[in-house]
């Protein structure tokens, strides 16, 4: 059979970046290839605007090497740029321009003219929901809309990359979701590969594919969960909802929020039991659900074990 190679849009390799001889990236290497949605995952000064700002020709690597769809970012930045959207955390925006008139001013330094610079800024404007709001000035929108707007202007040039470097920090539950749809549908829509760093990691659950963690500049672990899950033996939980009437301390239920309980689950035969037991001593069950651990808890347990790095694919 013939072998596929996958197409690669990033290919990071030994990378390594100090900065006044702190180790910001111990050469670090990972692929990501096309379509995937890549969440790069780690905790506040991991490496990952650093690793970004690499990949954007902004700062260059003390040594190692990187490239984007085959071109290195560290000596044709121009190129690079042309192929690939970045949303930093900080996107600098006109405030006292509407979100149309700024989508048509980034769209213009895209070398559109003024007919095409209005089509393509009200096409994103679409994609992100914000067709409503175009005509409101900046320094109105709520936080969120200012975060999907930037989203917008990722979106501008039709990357084939989209680098999103916390795109949901400082953003209620419901922006958060909005903006995620937004990421999601404009991959699949446009067959792009999405970088995501983030340390929001109930957000990257909900639509990246595959996973690298990152710590103190190393990367500790890369697959899709459900490897990373199987690889390391995880356990599984059981969830219980229901009213308990009786001190049940011998089966390590946590409580989480309202009547729902959550417990390590060692093997079957403990679900009847925990029901037994609950429903005997007066209580109800209202439901049960065995489920994978989350990238949370997965995450959580990698990064304070630490140790060497690990690729699954
Ligand atoms: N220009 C710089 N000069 C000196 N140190 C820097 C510079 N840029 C980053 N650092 C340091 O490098 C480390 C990694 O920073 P980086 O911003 O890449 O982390 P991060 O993973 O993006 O964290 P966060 O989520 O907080 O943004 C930090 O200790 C930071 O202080």
């Amino acid at each position: 059979m013939k072998y596929l190679q996958k197409e690669k849009s990033i290919e990071v390799k030994n990378l390594v970046k100090q900065f006044d001889r702190k180790v910001v990236l111990n050469g670090i290497s990972f692929e990501v290839n096309k379509g995937e949605i890549y969440g790069f995952l780690g905790p506040n000064g991991a490496g990952k605007t650093t690793l970004v700002k690499i990949l954007n020709g902004l700062i260059k690597p003390d040594e190692g090497y990187v490239e984007v769809f085959g071109i290195s970012p560290v000596k044709y930045p121009d190129k690079v740029h042309a192929k690939i959207g970045t949303l930093t955390e900080t996107a600098n925006m006109y405030k006292y321009l509407t979100g149309l008139e700024n989508l048509m001013f980034f769209s213009k330094i895209f070398g559109m003219n003024d007919m095409q610079a209005k089509e393509r800024s009200l096409e994103v404007l679409k994609m992100v929901d914000m067709y409503d709001e175009k005509d409101k000035k900046i320094e109105f929108y709520s936080t969120g809309m200012e975060k999907r707007l930037s989203l917008a202007r990722t979106f501008l040039h039709s990357p084939k990359i989209v680098i999103l470097d916390e795109p949901t920090t400082g953003l209620d539950p419901e922006s958060a979701k909005n903006i995620n749809v937004a990421i999601k549908r404009y991959a699949e829509e446009n067959e792009a590969t999405v970088f995501l760093c983030t340390h929001q990691l109930r957000y990257a659950q909900d639509i990246c594919t595959k996973y690298a963690f990152i710590n103190n500049g190393n990367i500790i672990c890369i697959g899709e969960l459900g490897d990373i899950i199987k690889k390391y033996k995880f356990d599984k939980f059981i969830y219980i909802e229901a009213e308990i009437n009786h001190n049940l301390e011998e089966f390590n239920l946590t409580k989480l929020n309202g009547n729902e309980y959550r417990v390590i689950m060692k093997d079957k035969e403990q679900v009847s039991k925990i029901v037994e037991r609950i429903v005997l001593s007066g209580g109800k069950v209202y439901s049960v659900r065995i489920l994978e651990p989350s990238l949370e808890d997965v995450y959580f347990k990698l990064i304070k074990r630490g140790g060497a790095y690990e690729q699954f694919s």
